[in-house]
This record gives structure tokens, sequence and C-alpha cells, in this order.
């Protein structure tokens, strides 16, 4: 059967669809990133929303357009707010995404992230030490992100080769991308365009801001910079895209 992979062209369109569509951002995120992905999330065009109120998260995840679900500083109580942001989130047939921060440091952290994955996120995208213990995802597209960012669905699979050494310097990029990821999510029904879209998105913008920077403080500024101003053009001609065939 033939394959359809995504190129710098279609990673380009679905920039300007997220800018025209401003699709609403739900996020579970953990305390220590949540300015920067929000900051991320607004500027490549969607619009954040960050509670985690038991009160109020069924309501915020109604209204938003997909969901974001990071386990880094987990308790108990963003658990079950997780467990019923989830139930909706598919109840509703939205997308959301998976990351699943620090797994490979608790045991019991990596059991919730496998509960998760059971009940079918669009994506699971992790670092290096973390997708090494969630394994494969089957037929949920799996990201390892790095150096070189590495997506499979299970029959596809795409790496995506943008990006600055700086972007392991600053804590929460790994965090802004699941919630880039996200809102292409709401443009494209295929998870592996949309996630390479917005992973070359976030790459190209980072090396732009590497070009300007001092060092990772005036990196992690710069980079919102850039993202907020990637113009389509510039994402199609800069785009490293490969896949397997
Ligand atoms: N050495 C590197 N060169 C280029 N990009 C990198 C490098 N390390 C990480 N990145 C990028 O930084 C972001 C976060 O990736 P990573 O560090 O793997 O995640 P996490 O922040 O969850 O540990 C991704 O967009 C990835 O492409
Ligand atoms: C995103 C992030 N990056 C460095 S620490 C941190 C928060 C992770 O929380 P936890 O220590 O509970 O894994
Ligand atoms: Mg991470």
């Amino acid at each position: 059967m033939t394959q359809t992979y995504p190129t710098a062209e279609k990673a380009a369109e679905l920039l300007e669809r997220v800018r025209v569509r401003r699709p609403r951002v739900h996020c579970l995120m953990n305390t220590v990133v949540q300015k920067f992905t929000a900051d991320g999330i607004t500027v490549i065009g969607a619009i954040p929303s960050m509670t985690s109120s038991p009160d109020e998260i069924a309501d915020f995840v109604s209204k938003a357009d997909v969901l974001t679900v990071n386990l880094g500083t987990l308790d108990a109580e963003r658990r079950n707010v997780i467990e019923r942001a989830v139930e909706i989130a598919n109840d509703a047939g939205k997308p959301w995404i998976l990351d699943p921060v620090h797994c490979d440091y608790s045991p019991s952290r990596l059991a919730f992230a496998r509960t998760l994955i059971a009940r079918r996120p669009s994506v699971v995208r992790g670092n290096k030490a973390e997708m090494a213990l969630i394994g494969k995802t089957g037929d949920i597209l799996g990201i390892e992100t790095g150096a070189a960012d590495q997506l499979t669905d299970g029959t596809r699979s795409v790496t995506v080769r943008n990006g600055h050494r700086w972007m392991a310097e600053v804590t929460g990029t790994g965090c802004l991308s699941g919630g880039v990821i996200a809102a292409f999510l709401t443009v494209e029904p295929d998870a592996l365009a949309a996630a390479t879209a917005a992973l070359a998105a976030t790459g190209v913008a980072a090396e732009q801001a590497a070009e300007f920077a001092r060092g990772p403080g005036s990196f992690g500024v710069a980079f919102l910079d850039t993202l907020s101003a990637l113009t389509p053009e510039a994402l199609r001609k800069a785009a490293r895209i490969d896949h397997d065939h």
C-alpha cells in the first residue's frame, strides 16, 4: 500500500491552519513550566488554558479542542483530575497527548503512564530515557525527542532534524512541544503529520533564536519571539523532515 508521509509543504500548510483556527488547548501541566508552555501555545497562534481544579476540569476540557496531559509534579489530586479529563476528552472524541515526564524515575508514575496509554491518547511524547521505558506504542503515535526527533505510528517513521542544543538547556522545551503538538492535532487528523509539523516549527524557531541569543537564558526568550514570528514560508524552507521510505 502506498503511504503518505509529511513534508515541509504540509508543515507550512498546517502552521497556517493553526493560526487561522486559533484552537483552544487545555493543559494539565507540571507546575514548573506552566508559564513557558502557555506562552508557546499562545505564540504559535492557539489559546491555552491551564487549570487543574477538580471543580472546573469538566467545563474546561469540554470547551477545549484538545487536551495535553503532562505527568510532571504529579500528585494524588492531579492524578484524579487527569483521569476525569481523559474520560471527557475520549467521550467527546477529542484528541489528547500524553507526556510521561520522568516516568523513568518512578515505578508508580510509569504504571500510571501505562494505564493512560491504554486509554488511547493520539500521541505519546517523551525524551529518550522516558520513551525507552514506555517502549512501543503500537498504532498510537510515539515520539522520542532529542537532537533528532523520531516519530512512529507503527506503520510509518519520520525524523525531524531541526532544533538547537540550547533547547536541552532550557527547562520545559519538551513540555512546550507537547502543547504545540496538541494545537496542530486540532487541524490535522493524521497525528504523524500534525506532530511532524509542530516539531519542525519549534525546531526551526529554535535555530533562528540561536542566531541572536547569547546562551540558554536569552535563548528561551528569543525562542518565543521567533516562534511567534515564524512564517509558513520560512518553515517550508527550513524544515528538515526525513522518512523511512
Ligand atoms: N541536542 C539537541 N539538538 C537539537 N534539538 C534538541 C536537542 N535536545 C533536545 N532538543 C529539542 O528540545 C525539545 C525537548 O526535547 P527533549 O530534551 O528530548 O525533551 P524533555 O525536555 O522532555 O527532556 C525537542 O523539541 C527536541 O527536538
Ligand atoms: C518539566 C521539568 N523539567 C525539569 S523538572 C520538571 C518538572 C518535573 O516534575 P517531577 O520532578 O515531578 O518529575
Ligand atoms: Mg519531558
